[in-house]
């Protein structure tokens, strides 16, 4: 099992200064999807110039025109892109075939998608290296959560990865871990956090108990 931290409400410094505060207990940094869209690709291009040596994922979550975007991210020094698992198959197949040629990887996230686990079965088929169960920001302050997502999606991906995001806290942490998912991504659960660095250590020691 393995962590990501996900940096969703920062500028490109911000985003600097708490990698560099947590880098040891992550294995993967998030570039959020607000901070591509404050700051662009730079923010990808600028993390990954710091720690080359951090495997850095580029939230694009992308919907359409997706070898190009994939592409972009790439060129950019994105290590892992994310697509929509409610993307046309052609988008997928197309983020699929790019990541492959430039050697990354691509992570989907299941976000608003409905029948979980027929679209994780068809996403499975198509290639992809991650499918992540992910209750977003709008979700998340009306009380839900994901967990009964990843244990649909442990049930019938045979292929991919599987990850699961969104709200994930310490307290909430054990009950993830308990049903082995290869990535557990962690934003405000670390970020939103007095001591990120005790907050990372913390659930990196659980993770690996
Ligand atoms: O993808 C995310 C969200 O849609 C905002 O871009 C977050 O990175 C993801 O939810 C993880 O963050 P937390 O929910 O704060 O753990």
């Amino acid at each position: 099992m393995k962590l990501q931290l996900a940096l969703d409400l920062v500028d490109i410094p911000g985003a600097i200064e708490v990698v560099k505060e947590v880098e040891q207990y992550v294995d993967i940094v998030e570039i959020g999807t607000p901070v591509v869209i404050n700051e662009g690709l730079k923010a990808v291009k600028e993390v990954k110039a710091a720690f080359p040596n951090m495997t850095v994922l580029a939230d694009l979550k992308i919907m359409d025109a997706a070898g190009y975007e994939v592409s972009q991210a790439s060129a950019a020094g994105a290590d892992i892109i994310t697509i929509l698992g409610a993307a046309e198959d052609e988008s997928i197949k197309g983020a699929v075939e790019e990541a492959k040629s430039q050697g990354k990887q691509i992570l989907v996230d299941m976000i608003a998608v409905k029948d979980i686990a027929t679209r994780a079965k068809e996403l499975d088929a198509l290639g992809v290296d991650y499918i992540c169960v992910h209750t977003g920001y709008d979700l998340q302050a009306v009380g839900k959560d994901s967990f009964e997502d990843l244990a649909t999606i442990k049930s019938v991906v045979t292929n991919a990865k599987t990850a699961v995001a969104g709200g994930i806290k310490l307290d909430t942490l054990p009950e993830v871990i308990k049903q082995q998912p290869d990535l557990i991504i962690v934003g405000g659960g670390i970020t939103g956090q007095d001591d990120k660095k005790e907050a990372a250590r913390k659930m990196q020691e659980l993770i690996n108990q």
